[in-house]
């Protein structure tokens, strides 16, 4: 089984998308591989009625859990909060906006099953052409960060700061997360590749959304992005530790 989990905040009309935009995207891609999928869905104090929403999804579906936060507590805590309840040896985690497409969920598991990576982590950098109306202005902050991070952990990945993902649960479980907001994606991935697992990309398409708003706060996340860079630095040139 394949757990998907989904972080929401404030994500009411995308909701209302899902039973077109997503389950029948998965539920044919389930039928393609074979593979049969949960999804855990986080809520997090949405101010919106994004938890009755996902209630009622839950109680359509027997394949979706809706789960709350209680407070908003952040992205990675959600994301954190949701993993407790993947039943799934395969865990994928991606946005509740769709901009990256639930169809190339596909991607990533054929990367798995080609070589039975711990992580597969699709990204929209590998090739041109793959982001669709993506301002310059999201994209010029991301490609930085990115570059900083394959800099510091001297691995060929484009993409770190991205939640699109697949990952094996077992290998999740033996690392301490401590991110709570939007870098959540990159302390795993850097978590991971200097414990020596192995990591794949492919690539996947991401658009912008399409409703509902942005919920980064970029000062914050460039703050946060710093912090890990500076761990991240500290542990590969003095042999630091990430407490
Ligand atoms: N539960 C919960 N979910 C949250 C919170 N903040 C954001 N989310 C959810 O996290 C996802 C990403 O938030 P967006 O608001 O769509 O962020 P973005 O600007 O598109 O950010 C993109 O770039 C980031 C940095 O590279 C990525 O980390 C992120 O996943 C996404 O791809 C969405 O599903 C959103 O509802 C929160 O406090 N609580």
């Amino acid at each position: 089984m394949i757990s998907i989990v989904i972080p929401l905040y404030n994500e009411r009309d995308n909701i209302l998308t899902y039973r077109d935009e997503l389950f029948p995207k998965i539920d044919r891609i389930a039928g393609a591989t074979g593979e049969s999928f949960q999804y855990v869905m986080v809520d997090d104090g949405s101010r919106d009625d994004t938890y009755p929403l996902l209630q009622g999804l839950a109680r359509e579906r027997s394949d979706v859990i809706a789960v709350t936060n209680g407070t908003n507590k952040g992205m990675g805590a959600a994301i954190k909060h949701g993993l407790q309840y993947c039943k799934g040896d395969l865990v994928v985690t991606m946005d509740s906006d769709l901009t990256f497409r639930p169809e190339d969920v596909e991607a990533l598991i054929a990367a798995y099953r080609a070589s039975h990576p711990d992580c597969v982590s699709g990204s929209p950098y590998l090739e041109q052409g793959l982001m669709e109306e993506v301002s310059f202005i999201r994209f010029l902050p991301s490609k930085v960060v990115n570059t900083l991070y394959q800099i510091l952990l001297g691995a060929k990945i484009t993409c770190v700061s991205p939640i699109f993902r697949l990952y094996r649960k077992d290998v999740l479980d033996e690392i301490r997360i401590q991110s709570n907001n939007f870098e959540i994606n990159a302390e795993i991935l850097a978590k991971l590749i200097l414990n020596g697992r192995s990591v794949v990309e492919v690539p996947v398409v991401l658009h912008t959304r399409r409703y509902g708003e942005s919920k980064i706060n970029v000062s914050k996340e460039i703050r946060n992005h710093v912090r890990l860079l500076t761990k991240i630095f500290k542990i590969r040139v003095f042999k630091g530790n990430w407490d």
